[in-house]
């Protein structure tokens, strides 16, 4: 799904080669610095790499329109916005912005249900916990039915029961609809658990290499 080849951002990253394979789960694993969400973000070209190249899908991804790249790539950040008013217009809000067409309830509820979120649509979001809002903003960002999942941390505030209740549900789901995701965690559990491939970045990453060393 994507290649990178010696894709250099300013001292952060410096990556000789990499694929991402399409339909599978890749992990990006690594000590805290070591340019997993950078790298998310050249994906989906919320940043540009200085030097070297990116396909998605054998297109040279800074030849893609940014705009529509990011409906088909979607991410799901550290650290999400969740917006005043309830939880379906939360939910909603990504369906416009991919300028896909308003889902019904049902389909509101089963994205919820995936996320383990109990709640009704009509619930204001400004009394929701931590990991509430963690799992509101991750099944905002499975409504919008992307080819790609770039997802970041998305359990980091669920505990452990939660958190392999929504990781079961989420991949089985991208696996019965062939969706590619590349995820960041910082839990060996979950990323031998669940990905078909695990990408150590102290090791493919030569910008850090050189810091370390020198
Ligand atoms: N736009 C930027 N400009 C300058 N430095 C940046 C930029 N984005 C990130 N950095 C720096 O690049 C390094 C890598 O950051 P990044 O967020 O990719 O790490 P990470 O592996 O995702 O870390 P964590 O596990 O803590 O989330 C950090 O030292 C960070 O401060």
């Amino acid at each position: 799904m994507f290649k990178i080849r010696n894709v250099v951002f300013q001292d952060i990253l410096n990556l000789p080669s990499v694929d991402i394979q399409a339909s599978q789960v890749t992990t990006l694993f690594g000590e805290s610095g070591s340019g997993k969400t950078t790298l998310m973000k050249l994906l989906n070209q919320l940043i540009s790499y200085d030097k070297g190249e990116i396909f998605y899908q054998d297109t040279l991804i800074s030849e893609k329109n940014p705009i529509e790249l990011r409906r088909e790539v979607v991410m799901l950040s550290q650290t999400p916005a969740i917006f005043d008013g309830n939880i379906r217009d939360n939910l909603l809000i990504g369906l416009r912005f991919s300028g896909k067409s308003d889902a019904s309830d049902s389909e509101l509820h089963k994205a919820l249900e995936m996320v383990q979120l109990k709640k009704d649509l009509e619930e204001e979001t400004d009394t929701l916990s931590g990991g509430e809002k963690q799992r509101l903003a991750f099944a905002r960002v499975i409504l919008m039915d992307a080819k790609v999942f770039l997802i970041d941390e998305p359990t980091s505030a669920l505990d452990e029961n939660t958190e392999t209740a929504v990781m079961d549900r989420f991949i089985q789901y991208v696996r019965d609809h062939h969706k590619t995701v590349v995820m960041v965690t910082h839990s060996k559990a979950v990323a031998e658990r669940y990905s078909d491939s695990i990408i150590y970045m102290n090791e493919i990453n030569k910008a850090k290499e050189v810091q370390t060393s020198g």
